[in-house]
């Protein structure tokens, strides 16, 4: 059955086209988003969430999301939607993070020159038929410093716009390098050199919590008398109520204002006040960057849908549509070495080291990993993938370590797993062999090689006589039918494992006879997401 997405905001229509195009069934209903209740009813039939801004993505819809796979943002900011909630349902986020930067750069620069010549007062005025020469004077860009907070995409953009503009340019932004800032003709400061320093300041970083309220009462005070301030990020970042003080007051000259506390923003302490342009958060509001977004989000949702690929995710590590199918088994047998550690060990594990040998360090292992710990958590939680079993892991406090290292084996490449818990460490190793398919090569440290089936049983025992024959007639007389039968040992006499590929599950009481051989440790039923073999 085709994948189904639906899109809740206004997306360029190109973006319906492409979903019909790679075969995604889609339910274009862009004013949907703004009716909560309506989402929460229909969210369930869908596999994929396209959006913009307007669509808040609550915990509440996501835990009605029992189908989704994954929420596109076209555009940038993902602060509509609950991050660590959608993760821990396995809900991949991803966004479009360049498609836009350009027209928001350049709203910003029309907000700084619209707010430097009054430009939406002064063409009120005129329409009105007043003519207000003398009433509006503005000031020079050119020579003024511009201030730029957060020197990311957009920042960078505007910063060199200003330096073209002829404006001395300071920026202030923990990740920003010296290098770069000298790349673009700028000036890396500390935030109150910034405040003390700037004729105009431009906001552009994420909304997070370090950022929240960074232009409030204490910051406007550290700012030059008759400072402009412009705001095409986020809404929170300015204090609304502390700016509206220093617009009345004449310390702050003039703001523009591109988003807002609330939106949609219907009031607010800052209309009407001098000085002040608003926009309808319009920053990302070009046909270009629209047509740009729609696009992109449509491609990457319909690669995930169809394809397995993953870009531009928040949530997860990316996966090329290309690498996807050259990973494929690699992600199943990290997944079943997961869920053979997870299924064996009954205590809580603390951390899990995973070692990559060979080729396979060279793939996508962050990829890798996040497979593995879902095979692991799936022995705990039923419903864990890829995207949420990293924070699940987390949340259970258990330290996740990954190595990568060339070829040091026989095996052109593998992949071992170790755990530790209070009580001890145990380890898997397994390898993907030329017809794809995904094998066990060592346990404890001893070698076998075992194809992994759907249904599988692992004992432990004293390497003693009789073995082979206990299982195979308690199982034969079950009706349990062996596949593949592996065994191993440390040496002879010694620690000795064996794991049996059976067609059908085994029932308790047939385990409960092999454990009762006074040779066998343990017997334990495995079951792996693997296909089931059929007659
Ligand atoms: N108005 C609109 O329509 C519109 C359109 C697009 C993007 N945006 C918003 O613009 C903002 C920036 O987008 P971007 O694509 O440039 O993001 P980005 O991730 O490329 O850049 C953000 C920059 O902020 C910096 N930063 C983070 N915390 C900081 C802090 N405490 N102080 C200073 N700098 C900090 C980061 O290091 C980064 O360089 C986002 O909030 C986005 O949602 C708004
Ligand atoms: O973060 C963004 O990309 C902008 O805020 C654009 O939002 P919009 O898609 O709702 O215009």
């Amino acid at each position: 059955m085709a994948p189904r997405v639906l899109v809740s905001d206004a997306l360029s229509e190109t973006a319906v086209q492409i979903f019909k195009d790679r075969g995604v069934e889609v339910d274009f209903q862009p004013q949907l988003g703004k009716d909560k209740d309506k989402l929460l009813e229909i969210i369930g039939n869908y596999d994929g969430l396209a959006i913009r801004s307007a669509t808040k993505v609550t915990e509440k819809i996501i835990e009605a999301a029992t189908n989704l796979k994954v929420i596109g943002r076209a555009g940038i900011g993902v602060d509509n939607v609950d991050i660590p909630a959608a993760s821990r349902k396995g809900i991949i986020v991803m966004n479009t993070p360049f498609g836009n930067s350009i027209t928001t750069a350049e709203h910003a620069v029309a907000l700084m020159f619209a707010v430097a010549r009054e430009l939406p007062a002064a063409d009120a005025s005129t329409q009105a038929g007043k003519w207000e020469k003398n009433r509006f004077m503005g000031v020079e860009i050119t020579g003024k410093t511009l201030g730029v907070i957060g020197c990311g995409n957009i920042g960078s953009i505007v910063a060199s716009r200003g330096v073209g503009l002829k404006m001395r340019v300071v920026a202030f932004d923990p990740f920003l390098s010296a290098e770069r800032a000298a790349q673009l003709g700028i000036e890396k400061v500390e935030l109150d050199e910034l405040f003390k320093r700037a004729d105009f300041i431009t906001l552009h970083t994420p909304m997070t919590d370090k950022t929240r309220g960074i232009i409030n009462a204490a910051a406007i005070a550290k700012m030059k008398d008759g400072v402009r301030i412009i705001n095409c990020a986020r809404g929170g970042l300015v204090v609304e109520a502390d700016l509206a003080e220093a617009l009345k007051s004449g310390k702050v000259a003039g703001a523009g204002i591109d988003v807002f506390e609330t939106e949609p923003a219907k009031e607010s302490v800052l209309f009407g006040l001098p000085g002040v342009v608003c926009t309808p958060h319009l920053g990302a509001s070009t046909s270009e960057a629209q047509e740009n977004v729609a696009l992109q989000v449509a491609e990457q949702m319909a690669d995930y849908l169809i394809r397995g690929a993953v870009s531009n995710a928040i949530n997860m590590p990316s996966i090329t549509a290309e690498e996807a199918p050259i990973l494929t088994p690699f992600v199943k047998l990290a997944e079943c070495l997961g869920a053979f550690v997870g299924q064996v060990t009954e205590e809580p594990i603390k951390s899990v080291e995973i070692v990559y040998d060979g080729a396979v360090a060279a793939m996508n292992t962050r990829a890798l990993t996040s497979a593995a710990l879902s095979g692991l958590m799936k022995s705990q939680v039923a419903d864990v993938n890829m995207v949420s079993a990293p924070v699940m892991a987390k949340e259970r406090g258990i330290q996740v370590t990954e190595s990568r290292r060339d070829q040091s084996g026989v095996f052109e490449t593998y992949i071992k797993l170790t755990i530790t818990t209070e009580k001890q460490t145990r380890d898997v190793a397994g390898t993907v062999f030329s017809d794809g398919k995904p094998r066990f090569i060592q346990i404890k440290g001893i070698n076998l090689d075992a194809e992994i089936g759907r249904y599988m049983v692992y004992t432990t025992n004293n390497d003693a006589p009789g073995i082979i024959g206990l299982l195979g007639t308690t199982f034969g007389q079950a009706n349990v039918n062996i596949a593949n039968f592996q065994l191993g040992r440390n040496r002879p006499g010694g620690d000795a494992i064996a794991l049996l590929y059976v067609d059908s599950p085994v029932p308790e009481d047939v385990l409960e006879k092999v454990r009762a051989h006074k040779a066998i440790a343990s017997a334990k039923p495995l079951t792996f997401d693997v296909a089931e073999v059929t007659a």
